[in-house]
């Protein structure tokens, strides 16, 4: 059975990556994906947006929607603090043990916790199953039909508290038109647009940040 694209990016982070330094995992799998294989990792230019974010934030609780093979949740993890933790929830099974790899060669495993599953039975369970009160920071890099569906089911079940900041990928392209409806225009929420590229593309794309006002 040949490797998958995910399992070829693992193979590379786990040959040329010095274990426990973050920095050098991000940096290798950039190079694969700009110049051998292709692959949706948020990527260093959109990444940068994506560390300003994190910092602003500096939160206790994160949440990442989209785990894919782990790339954003080292560049969230690395710069948390201490008490700080990571859920991250994928629902493909076979990137969740790649990204937990992945995690792992950056030192980052107690700071990052993969939950399998599909968002929206997930995320119901935080507070219950998972211990969660609130979130500080959620960043929305799934699937684009989810990113307004999941953030009403925030919402509802209390997870959202003011200053709560959410950080959308691909509000560019692929585009999450609905998305945007939600949270612009909308009393409780505080927007700002962040233009910037596809990862390891020219082509055009850009993130959304809503900070939740409560
Ligand atoms: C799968 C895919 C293909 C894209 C594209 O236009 N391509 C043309 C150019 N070739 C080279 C690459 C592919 S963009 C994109 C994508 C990008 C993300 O950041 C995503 N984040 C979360 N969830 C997604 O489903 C997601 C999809
Ligand atoms: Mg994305």
């Amino acid at each position: 059975m040949d490797q998958s694209k995910e399992q070829r990016i693992l193979n590379s982070v786990s040959y040329n990556a010095i274990k426990g330094d973050a920095e050098s995992v991000l940096d290798c799998i950039d190079k694969y994906c700009s110049q051998k294989e292709w692959a949706m990792n948020v990527g260093d230019e959109k990444g940068l947006i994506l560390d300003k974010i994190v910092k602003e934030a500096d939160p206790t609780v994160a949440l990442e929607l989209g785990t894919y093979c782990g790339y954003s949740a080292v560049r969230i993890a690395r710069l948390l603090k201490p008490s700080a933790h990571l859920f991250s929830i994928e629902f493909n099974a076979e990137f969740v043990p790649i990204a937990k790899e992945i995690i792992e060669i950056a030192g980052l495993e107690d700071k990052v916790t993969i939950l399998e599953g599909h968002a929206q039975d997930i995320i119901p369970q935080l507070k219950t199953k998972y211990n969660v009160d609130t979130l500080d920071f959620v960043f929305l890099d799934h699937w684009k039909d989810r990113y307004a569906p999941d953030t009403i089911l925030l919402e509802q079940y209390g997870l959202l508290r003011k200053g709560s900041i959410l950080l959308a990928d691909n509000i560019g392209f692929p585009g999450a038109p609905d998305f945007l409806k939600h949270v612009r225009n909308n009393e409780h929420y505080e927007c700002t647009h962040y233009p910037s590229h596809l990862e390891y593309m020219k082509a055009p794309d850009a993130m959304e940040k809503a900070v939740y006002l409560g």
